[in-house]
């Protein structure tokens, strides 16, 4: 089974909330460089780990893990909407390969995906449908959450699940790395946002407008040096680029929740979807990283970064 993979951050302040037009032109130029890794490879399907944010996952219903095998995108930001190409019976081969390993994911029929999902497809492959896909989401900022390793094992699953299938893939880690994005937090929500937290799936145009709008308001704040929100931390984005290209996966999932949260804000978790892309194509044997992108853009409220690797055996 060849493999390869493409680990990125994803923000929905792309194009609402740039950074200068020279940091900008940078990051476009990274991206066309992994558009061009995955056009070279030519995956016959695509698995991508990726969170959500209130849009599709609430409080009704939280899984660690899921995969879709019908998936929607909700069209936040502004962002295309409608269905993925999903491969549903690549997706129940995956989920029940992960279920026997041990590790609990969840399936859907009907998987709702916001741009966690939807950001990486586009750039990559410049729709929601050009490649077939297996959805995989993982709980990375509704508490409480399981350990980071948890998305090792889910990874592990993930790849050994593939081996078995005839098939070219591209994994795909969505998320991260340092950020604090104003993503509302159950223990401290007023009851108004916990009820949106728990049952706000389909919010009104207008409501979708506002939540968009403070959003954009708190990265223009973040950017001018104002606001509440933790710094971005780029030594420990380099510490997670650096142990997940060594392969040394403990260093980043040895950890605690509040390490993540004390070094990178709180939606660092965010970074289990990269643990869960790297871990699927470690289990294809050792791997090296063929590039490797960072900039902390605060314009986007997030340390970004975006690599891709391959097994070291060529497989790819
Ligand atoms: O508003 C949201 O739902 C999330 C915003 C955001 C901002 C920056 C980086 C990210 O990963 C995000 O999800
Ligand atoms: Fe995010």
């Amino acid at each position: 089974m060849p493999v390869a993979l493409c680990a990125t951050s994803h923000s929905p302040l792309i194009g609402l909330h740039d950074p200068a037009p020279e940091v900008r032109a940078e990051v476009d130029a990274e991206f066309a460089a992994a558009r061009a890794f995955a056009e070279d490879f030519a995956p016959d399907l695509a698995v991508i780990f990726a969170p959500d944010h209130y849009n599709g996952f609430l409080y009704d219903m939280m899984p660690s893990f899921c995969v879709g095998a019908a998936a929607t995108s909700v069209g936040d930001y502004g962002l295309p909407s409608g269905a993925l190409d999903v491969d549903r019976d690549a997706a129940y081969a995956v989920a029940e390969r992960v279920l026997a390993s041990g590790v609990d994911v969840a399936v859907s029929e009907d998987m709702r995906v916001d741009h966690g999902f939807v950001q990486p497809l586009t750039f990559l492959f410049g729709s929601l449908t050009a490649v077939p896909v297996v959805p995989v989401f993982i709980n990375c900022v509704a508490e409480p959450l399981g350990p980071a390793v948890r998305a090792r094992h889910l990874g592990t699953a993930v790849g050994e699940a593939l081996k078995e299938m005839d098939r070219r893939v591209l994994l795909i880690g969505s998320g991260g790395l340092s950020h604090d994005p104003p993503v509302p937090r159950l223990k401290e929500a007023t009851p108004e946002v916990a009820e949106r937290l728990t049952h706000g799936r389909d919010p009104s145009p207008e409501q979708r407008a506002q939540r968009e709008g403070r959003t954009v308001k708190a990265a223009s704040e973040f950017a001018h040096g104002g606001g509440a929100l933790r710094p971005l931390n780029p030594d420990w984005d380099a510490l997670v680029l650096r142990s997940l290209a060594a392969g040394d996966f403990a260093a980043v999932d040895g950890r605690s929740n509040e390490w993540f949260v004390a070094e990178g804000g709180h939606s660092a978790p965010e970074v289990r979807t990269w643990i869960a892309a790297y871990a699927a194509l470690a289990a294809a044997g050792p791997y090296t990283v063929r590039s490797s992108y960072y900039r902390a853009i605060p314009e986007w409220l997030a340390g970004f970064a975006t690599t891709t690797a391959v097994p070291l055996d060529g497989a790819a």
